[in-house]
């Protein structure tokens, strides 16, 4: 849909920096709570060239230390609950949303048997001896039912229905924030780690992550050591393997060794993989920081104001918490929009 400045004159215009997951879901949010609002998404790269295209899509949260706990919690519940109800609609097949059962396994058990996400996933349970005997030196593990994301389906099927809803997208990278200033009214900065240019933030950094995806139709359960290596994920179509968390390492391109180290570990957990024939090897960029962050704040040049609402540091969870991380967003914006009311007056003036 083009962009109309007539028609959507009288909204307030909201530009949403970022097209990936966190990027779609927040202006998604945005459109569906607060009609007195154009949303525009801007972004350098869509699906299939963001982080969530190279993610499992699992979820399983990923601990924010300094985020305060009880809110991860409350974003997880709520990202859980919104995917459980589409997993259970007409919609999951052509969303990519579905249920799935597995194991988590430890060494020796860890601190906290009971993790805060236990309450939310679906039969929680500690493993007993009988399943645990599948996996030689696991002494521990968890059983339970969770959510899991495709992204090639769940992104398109989020920016069909932002569309359709309304909003308008636009493929460039943004380059100075100003830029935007006078055509928006605010500014929603979901850009992960393009935070560190646009926003000076240099407190984000990527945390390099490598995959590979293999056909192996048998494998139906998702298999994790607890201490995040390694993991096995069955999808849809091809089950993904993984994994690697390489700090401040910026490269994009998998590599040939790392792809044979990874599947050495998940032969390991997992000996029928030996001879899984190889889809595909990818890596990713987990936009990373010690604390989510989503605030509101305004920008000051020259005189001229630009609210903007921060939604960016999902690191390697956020497909588990998207949901909940963006209803924040829009509880922000709305609470902006009273002041993005009087700037518009008063420029009129
Ligand atoms: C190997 C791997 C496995 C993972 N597995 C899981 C999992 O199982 N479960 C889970 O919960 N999470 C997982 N994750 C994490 C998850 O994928 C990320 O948290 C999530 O995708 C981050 O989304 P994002 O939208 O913040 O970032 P991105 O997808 O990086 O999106 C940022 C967007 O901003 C755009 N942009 C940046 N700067 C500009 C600019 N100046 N102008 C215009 N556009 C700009 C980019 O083009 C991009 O589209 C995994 C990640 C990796 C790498
Ligand atoms: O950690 C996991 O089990 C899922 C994959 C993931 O979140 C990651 O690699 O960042």
């Amino acid at each position: 849909m083009l962009h109309d400045p007539i028609m959507s004159a009288q909204k307030i215009q909201v530009a949403v920096i970022g097209g990936g997951l966190v990027g779609l879901s927040t202006a998604l949010c945005i459109i569906e709570c607060l009609p007195q609002c154009s949303v525009t998404v801007i972004s350098e790269e869509f699906s299939p060239n963001t982080t969530g295209d190279v993610a499992a899509g699992c979820l399983i949260p990923h601990v924010y230390p300094d985020t305060p706990l009880h809110q991860q919690k409350a974003w997880f519940k709520e990202t859980f609950n919104y995917l459980f109800k589409i997993a259970n609609s007409s919609e999951a097949s052509e969303a990519g949303i579905y249920l799935i059962s597995g194991w988590q396994i430890f060494k020796s058990a860890p601190k906290e048997v009971y993790p805060f996400w236990s309450e939310t996933v679906l039969g929680f349970r500690i493993m007993d001896e009988t399943e645990l005997a599948k996996f030689q030196s696991y002494k521990f593990g968890q059983a339970f039912t969770t959510l899991k994301c495709q992204a090639s389906q769940y992104l398109p099927w989020m920016e069909k229905r932002f569309k359709s809803k309304g909003g308008y997208v636009e493929k460039r990278k943004v380059i100075d924030v100003w830029d935007l200033h006078g055509t928006y009214d605010v500014v929603v900065n979901c850009s992960g780690l393009g935070s560190r240019d646009l926003f000076g933030d240099q407190s984000i950094y990527p945390v390099q992550g490598q995959v590979l995806e293999v056909n192996a139709p048998w494998i139906k359960h998702f298999i994790r050591d607890g201490d995040g290596s390694t993991y096995i994920y069955p999808g849809i179509s091809y089950v993904t393997l993984g994994g690697t968390r390489k700090k401040d390492d910026w490269s994009c391109l998998p590599n040939a060794q790392t792809s044979k180290v990874i599947l050495e570990r998940c032969c390991h957990l997992e000996p029928s993989l030996y001879g899984a024939p190889v889809i595909q090897e990818k890596a990713g960029l987990r936009p990373t920081r010690s604390a989510l962050r989503i605030v509101k704040d305004v920008l000051v040049k020259n005189g001229q104001q630009l609210p903007v609402i921060h939604n960016y540091g999902h690191g390697g969870g956020g497909f588990s918490i998207h949901w909940g991380t963006a209803n924040e967003a829009t509880k922000l914006l709305q609470q902006l929009i009273p002041f993005i009311h009087h700037f518009k007056l008063v420029s009129k003036l």
